[in-house]
Parts: C-alpha cells; structure tokens; sequence
C-alpha cells in the first residue's frame, strides 16, 4: 500500500494513519471539522492536503451512524480502490450500505478491538493496535484486491487479523465489549448522586470497573442501537444472575449472628439449609466470574495461543479469498491470522488458515466438501 485516505481524524482514524504513516505509506488526513484533520497532521499522521487522485485504501473511521453516507460519498467520488471501515457493528451496516447502493465489492467491514473512552485526534497513538485482534468481515463478493489491501493495513498496525462472519461479530462483540460498557456506565451511574463520603473511599476496584463509563455516550447510542438484539441475550442472562444474588443476599440478610437465641431458635427451624443455599448462590457467581476472567487472553500473560494451519490451493483469480472466507464463515470457523504463498511462475498460490486447533478437521473437510483442494501438510 503506498497512499491512503483516512476519513475521521478522530481516536482510531489518527492511530490508524500514525501506524501507517511511520511505515512509509503517504497518508492524506480528512474530517468534517478542518480543525481535527490539521491537528492529526501536525502529530505526524499524514497530510491534511487533498489526495492528487485515488488512493489505494480509504479508512472511513466516523461515528457508527455517519459510516454509510460516508462510504457511500467516497465511493460516489471514486477515491479510493478500496474502502474499509472500523465501526463496531458490522451487521445492521451491511444491510444499511447495501440499501444506500454501495457496492460490496469494493467495501470490507472491518473492527478494530482496541480503543479507549477517549476521543479525538490527541488521544490517538501509533500502538494502539499493537497485538490486538481487528476483524474481517469479507462476504463471496468482496474482490480479492479489496482483502489484501485490509490485511495490509492490519498488517501495518501491527494487529491480529481475525476473519468472521459479521453477524458472528456483532454477538461476540456483544457479550466482550457492549455489554461491559453497559454494566460499566450503570455501576457509575451509582455514583451520580452517592454521598460524599462514599466517593471520596473511591479505590483501585471502581476505578477498574467504571474506566469505560467515560466514553462519549453519542458514540455509544449509536452502536448500541445496531446491536440491540445481542446485548439484550446477554443482559437477560446477566439478570438472571442478579436475581440470584439479590435473593441469595436478602436470604442472609435475615439471618442472626451465631450463638444467638434467635440462631438457634432459627436452627431448630431449619432454616440452616436456606441459609447454606444462599451462600452457596453467593459462592457460585463468584466462582463462575474468577473461571470467566481467566478467560481473559493475555491478561495473565500467557503465551498467544497455538493455531493450526490449514493451507488450501487458490488460483490468482478475483474473489478467491474472499470466497474461502465466507466458506470458513458458514461453518462457524474464526479465521484467527492468514497468509499467502506465492507459487512462483504460476497463477496460483497456498493460503495459510490459522484456527484453533479444534477447528482445523472440520475446517479442513468443509473446504474440501466444498470443492477446495487443500494441501496436506
Ligand atoms: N473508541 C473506540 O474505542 C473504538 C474502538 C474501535 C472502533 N471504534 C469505531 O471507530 C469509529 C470512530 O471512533 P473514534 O473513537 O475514533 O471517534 P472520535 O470521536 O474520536 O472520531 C470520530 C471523528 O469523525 C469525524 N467525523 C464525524 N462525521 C464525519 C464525516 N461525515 N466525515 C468526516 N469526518 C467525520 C469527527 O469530527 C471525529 O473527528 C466509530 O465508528 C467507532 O465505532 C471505536
Ligand atoms: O479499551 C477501551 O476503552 C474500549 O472500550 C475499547 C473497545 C472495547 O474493547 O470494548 C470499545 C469499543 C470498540 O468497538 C472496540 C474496543
């Protein structure tokens, strides 16, 4: 990639244009206010001059309800060869660009799973992706050219890419993302008219669990409001969780202190056993969130996880790639990194799959049940 368009010099558009900038690519920086694209320019981002003509990518980095009207404009006006976006809905969006008459061809949704409750270009940095999972949501349509040019700008960020269905995206991003948003502004939202005193005890804990609540709220409606049928799911079940443990607690509530006539006298009622399954409720949830938190990748330092490969024959023929990712897609197979071998001389080359490795067999055989002819390795 030698040029670039980044359109939105907020947050991820100025982190995204720093990381390409400083590899050499020569990016052009534009915002609907002059002001934020001249600003990403003096921090070393790119130009906030006008591109001479198309560019090889544009990065639509707006606010998720601005993100049709702005690739549809780009692409009306011929900009760029391809157009990515970063937005963190990719469903409901697809349907969108699709009714507005945008050409899927030359589009790729794409979200990157970094961030911070900060915006604008003054919070962006040139590592912010470093590391970091940035999906791909390529359809049968997406032209072979369009894929490379975004994997190349993964690349560049230095990020992971990961490869999936965007409908796929949208429930996985609703349980990792849009739901802690959630659970963070409403743990805040205690706070808004909290005593005093309590504030002022603010630890370590609440700062953790309430960082995000800072986020621009706008923002947040918006990818709310594309996503509200997955982040519901797992609000219910997040209720039935809090209902539990409102009963669990307002069954101890009652319970005398030990040693006290009214313990035993509650005892000889047995109640015991009420009280035993109210700590157990307790115990449960809390047990259930340590295993969840290990989860966490990275977070206590493990090692990136081991993928397998699976190496499939691609001939050099328009929409290859984006038709073995579809097919990956449509048996439920994340794509979790991607490379591509030449075959010198030939028309044709080996594209590495790398998937969990529980993954790779019945990837593997999918592919081939679909015509693909897979190399053994
Ligand atoms: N903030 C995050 O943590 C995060 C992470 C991943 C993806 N995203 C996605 O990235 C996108 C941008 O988010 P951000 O955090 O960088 O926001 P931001 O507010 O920092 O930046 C958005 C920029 O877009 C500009 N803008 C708005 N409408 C425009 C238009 N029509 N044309 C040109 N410029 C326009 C604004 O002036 C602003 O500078 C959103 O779609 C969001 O869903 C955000
Ligand atoms: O680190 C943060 O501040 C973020 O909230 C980033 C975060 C997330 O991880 O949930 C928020 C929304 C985006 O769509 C992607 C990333």
């Amino acid at each position: 990639m030698r040029t670039a368009l980044v359109i939105g010099t907020g947050l991820i558009g100025t982190s995204a244009a720093l990381a390409l900038a400083s590899r050499g690519v020569r990016v052009h920086l534009r915002d609907h206010d002059p002001e934020r694209a001249r600003t990403a320019a003096a921090l070393g981002a790119g130009t906030d001059d006008e591109p001479p003509g198309p560019v090889d990518l544009a990065l639509v980095a707006v606010p998720p309800a601005r993100i049709t009207a702005a690739v549809a404009a780009a692409q009306r006006q011929d900009l760029a060869r391809a157009y990515v976006d970063v937005g963190s809905v990719k469903g409901a969006l697809r349907a969108d660009l699709d009714a507005h008459g945008c050409d899927p061809t030359t589009y790729l949704g794409t979200h990157p799973m970094a961030g911070s409750e900060k915006s604008g270009p003054l919070a962006g940095s040139a590592d912010l992706f470093e590391g970091r999972p940035w999906v791909l949501t390529p359809t049968s349509v997406t032209d072979t050219e369009v894929l490379n040019l975004a994997l190349e700008l993964v690349s560049l960020c230095r990020a992971v890419p990961v490869v999936m269905d965007a409908d796929a995206h949208d429930r996985a991003v609703a349980l990792v993302s849009h739901t802690p948003q959630l659970l963070s502004s409403m743990v805040a939202a205690r706070l808004e008219n909290a005593d005093e005193t309590a504030v002022r005890l603010c630890g370590q804990g609440i700062r953790d669990v309430t960082r995000i609540a800072a986020s621009d709220s706008g923002m947040w409606l918006d990818i709310l409001s594309a996503n509200p049928g997955p982040v519901a799911d797992v609000l219910e079940e997040l209720a039935v969780d809090l209902a539990g443990t409102v009963r669990a607690l307002r069954g101890l509530e009652s319970v005398p202190a030990a040693g006290t006539e009214a313990a035993d006298a509650r005892a000889g009622e047995g109640a015991a056993d009420e009280d035993g399954k109210a700590a157990l409720a307790l115990s449960d949830v809390l047990r259930r969130g340590r295993e969840g938190s290990a989860r966490v990748p990275g977070k206590h330092g493990q090692a990136p996880a081991a993928y397998e490969t699976v190496a499939v024959l691609i001939s050099d023929r328009p929409g290859e790639l984006a038709r073995i990712f579809a097919d990956a897609g449509a048996v439920g197979v994340n794509v979790e990194d991607v490379r591509i071998e030449h075959a010198t001389g030939r028309q044709a080359g080996h594209v590495q799959l790398m998937v969990e490795s529980r993954a790779a067999q019945p990837l593997a055989a999918a592919l081939r049940e679909r015509g693909w002819a897979l190399r053994t390795e």
